[in-house]
C-alpha cells in the first residue's frame, strides 16, 4: 500500500477514535440529535432539500439540535426563541463565517463581506457599502434609475399583452432587478458579451451548495459533486467580467466636480489608501478586495430580490382573491390613471402584509448563510463546542405551530392583521433578513425594490396562469441553494388594467 493511500484510510480512523473517546470522556451535553455514520456524520440525511429534512429531523430531536456534517460540529436552529439566542442573545460569538471552498474560490479567499470571518476587515467593509450604496439618502438618489427601469419592465409585458403572448415573469423580474444592481453599483453595463444573470446564478447555486470537500477535506480532493470544477469556471469567468469592469471605470474621464458616479468609483478612490477613519484597525483595499465586494453586492442583491418577486407572485396566482385585493388597494391608493410610485409605497399596507406572509412560506435564504462559533458556550444547557457550524433554518421557523399556530401551511397574508410583525430582525419569528451583527445590509434596497417591481406589476396587469391552469395545479417545486428559487420558471398571461 502506498504511504499516500495508508494515510487515507489513517487520518478517518484516528478522528473517528478521537470522536469515541472524546464523547466517552466528556461530561459536557451537546445537544440532542440523530446518531452519525462513520466519516460523513450526517451528511447523508441532508437531501437535496435539506432546510425540509432538517426541519423534519428538528421535530424529533428538538429546536436546538446537534448534527455532524462529515467532522465539521453542526448545531441547526429551528424556533423563534433558540434563534433570538444565537442572534441576539449571544450574537456576539456567533458573528463570524465558517471557512469554505466556495468562499476560497469565489470571494478570493474571504476578501468580500458576505463568507468573511468577523473582526475589523469584515467591519469596516460592511461599513464602507452601508454609508457609500446602502443608505437612505444613496437608495433615494437611485430613485430615478429604478423608475426608468421598471417603465422599460412594464412597456415590455404590456407589449406581450397587446400581441397576447405569454411572459417569462422570473426572467423578466431577474432582469430589471438585475440592470438596477448594476447600473447603481458600476454604472452603465457598456459590454453586451456579460452575462450577469447566469454567473449570479451559478454563484447562488455553489455558495448554498453542501460541498462535501467542506466537511471531509480528504475526500474533496476527488471533488465528487464536480462543484470546485465550477467554482473554479465561475471565478475564472467572472473575474475576467470584473477586470473589465475596474478597468473601463480607471480609464474614464473624472467625473462631474469630481464625485463618484457609482459603488466601483467610491471603492477605486479608496484603492491603495491605509484607511484607519472607519475603524480602530487600519485596512487597505486592494483590487482583489474591490473585485471580491462587488461579488457579494452582485449576489447579495439580485436573485434575493427575484426570488422574492417569483414566490409572491406564485402564491398570488395560487389565491386570485388575495391578488384582487391587492389590486383594489392599488386602485384605492394610486388610481387607474397613473402608474405607481416609490411614494406610494408606504401606503400599501395590504402588499406589506402579503409579502410578509410570503416570506414566512419561502424565505429565500431558507438556512440563512452559515453563521461559525468564535468560542465555546453553554447556551439552554447545551455545550456549543468553538468552531461550530451554525444553520438557523428560517423555514422552519415560519413554520413553527407555537409560533403562528396550526395554519401554518396556508397563506394568509390576514395574520399580519393586528400584528406590527417586523421583518428587519427584531421578531425572530420572522427574519428573511437574518438578525444581529451579521444582518443583510441590504435590507432597505431590497424591499423597495421587491415592493416597487410588485406593486407595478399587480396594478398595471392581470396576471393569470397559462393554458387554462387552475390555480391549485401551479409547480411550486423548489431548487435550493443560497436563495431557493423555483424549479420551474413562472409563466403568465398578462393583461393591461390602466386607464392611461
Ligand atoms: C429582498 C432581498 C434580500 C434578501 C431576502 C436578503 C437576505 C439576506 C440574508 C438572509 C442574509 C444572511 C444573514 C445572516 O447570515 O444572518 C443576507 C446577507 C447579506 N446581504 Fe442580503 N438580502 C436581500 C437584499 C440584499 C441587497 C439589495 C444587498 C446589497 C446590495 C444585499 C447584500 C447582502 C450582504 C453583503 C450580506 C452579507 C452580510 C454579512 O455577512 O455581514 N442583500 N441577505
Amino acid at each position: 500500500m502506498s504511504p499516500l493511500l495508508f494515510l487515507a484510510f489513517l487520518w478517518p480512523l484516528i478522528y473517528i477514535l478521537r470522536a469515541i473517546i472524546s464523547r466517552l470522556t466528556d461530561d459536557r451535553k451537546l445537544p440532542p440529535g440523530p446518531p452519525c455514520l462513520p466519516i460523513i456524520g450526517n451528511l447523508h440525511l441532508l437531501g437535496s432539500l435539506p432546510h425540509r429534512a432538517l426541519h423534519q429531523l428538528a421535530k424529533k430531536h428538538g429546536q436546538i439540535m446537534s448534527l455532524r456534517l462529515g467532522y465539521v460540529p453542526t448545531i441547526v436552529v429551528s424556533s423563534p426563541q433558540a434563534a433570538e439566542l444565537f442572534l441576539k442573545t449571544h450574537d456576539a460569538v456567533f458573528a463570524s463565517r465558517p471557512k469554505s471552498q466556495s468562499s476560497l474560490y469565489m470571494s478570493y479567499g474571504t476578501k468580500g463581506i458576505a463568507f468573511t470571518e468577523y473582526g475589523p476587515y469584515w467591519r469596516n467593509v460592511k461599513k464602507l457599502c452601508i454609508s457609500h450604496v446602502l443608505n437612505s439618502s444613496t437608495i433615494e438618489y437611485f430613485e430615478p434609475l429604478r423608475r426608468e427601469e421598471v417603465g422599460l419592465f412594464v412597456d415590455s409585458i404590456k407589449k406581450a399583452a397587446a400581441a397576447h403572448e405569454v411572459v417569462d415573469i422570473s426572467k423578466m423580474a431577474g432582469n430589471v432587478i438585475q440592470s438596477m444592481a448594476c447600473r447603481m453599483l458600476f454604472g452603465e453595463n457598456k459590454d453586451d458579451e456579460i452575462d450577469m444573470k447566469s454567473l449570479v446564478k451559478e454563484a447562488v447555486l455553489l455558495s448554498g451548495a453542501f460541498n462535501i470537500a467542506d466537511y471531509v477535506p480528504f475526500i474533496g480532493a476527488f471533488d465528487l459533486q464536480g462543484l470546485t470544477k465550477r467554482m473554479k469556471a465561475f471565478s475564472r469567468n467572472m473575474d475576467k467580467v470584473l477586470e473589465r469592469i475596474i478597468d473601463e471605470h480607471e480609464q474614464d474621464v473624472p467625473r462631474q466636480n469630481n464625485q463618484p458616479n457609482d459603488f466601483v468609483d467610491v471603492l477605486l478612490s479608496l484603492l491603495n489608501d491605509c484607511n484607519d477613519s472607519l475603524d480602530e484597525k487600519a485596512f487597505v483595499i486592494d483590487r482583489t478586495n474591490i473585485k471580491a465586494i462587488i461579488i457579494d453586492m452582485i449576489v447579495g442583491s439580485v436573485d434575493t430580490s427575484s426570488t422574492t418577486v417569483e414566490w409572491t407572485l406564485s402564491e398570488l396566482l395560487r389565491h386570485p382573491h388575495i391578488m384582487k385585493r391587492v389590486q383594489k388597494e392599488l386602485d384605492g391608493v394610486v388610481g387607474m390613471h397613473r402608474m405607481v410610485d416609490e411614494k406610494d409605497l408606504s401606503s400599501l399596507t395590504y402588499l406589506d402584509m402579503v409579502i410578509k406572509e410570503s416570506y414566512r412560506l419561502h424565505p429565500i435564504a431558507p438556512l440563512l448563510v452559515p453563521h461559525e462559533s468564535m468560542e465555546d458556550i453553554t447556551i439552554d444547557g447545551y455545550y456549543i463546542p468553538k468552531k461550530s457550524r451554525v444553520i438557523i433554518n428560517t423555514w422552519a421557523i415560519g413554520r413553527d405551530p407555537n409560533a403562528w399556530s396550526d395554519s401554518v401551511e396556508l397563506f394568509l397574508p390576514e395574520r399580519f392583521k393586528d400584528a406590527n410583525t417586523d421583518i428587519q430582525g427584531h421578531d425572530f419569528r420572522l427574519i428573511p433578513f437574518g438578525s444581529g451583527r451579521r444582518r443583510c445590509p441590504g435590507i432597505q434596497l431590497g424591499l423597495i425594490v421587491v415592493k416597487l417591481i410588485l406593486a407595478q406589476l399587480l396594478h398595471c396587469f392581470d396576471l393569470e396562469l397559462p393554458n387554462g391552469m387552475l390555480p391549485l395545479e401551479l409547480d411550486m417545486r423548489e431548487i435550493f441553494g443560497l436563495a431557493t428559487q423555483r424549479g420551474t420558471p413562472l409563466i403568465v398571461v398578462p393583461t393591461y388594467r390602466l386607464r392611461y
